[in-house]
């Protein structure tokens, strides 16, 4: 998945992959999107799409130490349905076990994980307090004056 304010492409997990190594391979710091569409969390494959995303990044990567891995639920960007704490927190986790599994303990721990997704002053905070949310990445309200808040959310 590709996405920035507005804009998102869903793209293949293999073409992901190749992108996220050839940004890295250049000096960038790379953000990589992973998440689900409505239909693939209703079918109950959340955790299966997501590894998927992650694993064909991980295929193509050595060093994380300049990747942040974001958890953006498709149906959460640019509509206003955010995911749950819980949701949040449950994806988050699942995440940091199968890095930790397949990429390693090390890389599990330092490796931020954030979520995006209608991320508001009005919901960030819960977001926040979840153990495996790491931060967020924010579209719409970035350009609104509670930003502020939600950075300050992040921060604590
Ligand atoms: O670029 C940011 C993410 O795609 C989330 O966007 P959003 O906060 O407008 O839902």
């Amino acid at each position: 998945m590709f996405t920035s304010n507005g804009f998102t492409l869903l793209l293949g997990c293999q073409f992901v992959g190749d992108k996220v190594a050839f940004a890295l391979s250049q000096g960038l710091k790379v953000i990589a999107c992973v998440g689900e569409t409505l239909e693939e969390r209703e079918a109950g494959s959340t955790m299966d799409v997501v590894a998927a995303q992650t694993k064909a990044i991980a295929e193509k990567i050595k060093d994380w130490s300049n990747v942040v891995l974001a958890y953006e639920p498709v149906w959460a960007i640019g509509t206003g349905k955010v995911a749950t704490p819980a949701q949040a927190q449950e994806v988050h986790a699942s995440l940091r076990d199968w890095v930790k599994i397949n990429v390693s303990p090390e890389v599990s721990e330092s490796t931020r994980i954030i979520y995006g997704g209608s991320v508001t002053a009005a919901n960030c905070k819960e977001l926040a307090a979840q153990p495996d949310v790491d931060g967020f990445l924010v579209g719409g309200a970035s350009l609104k004056p509670e930003f502020i808040d939600i950075i300050n959310a992040a921060a604590v």
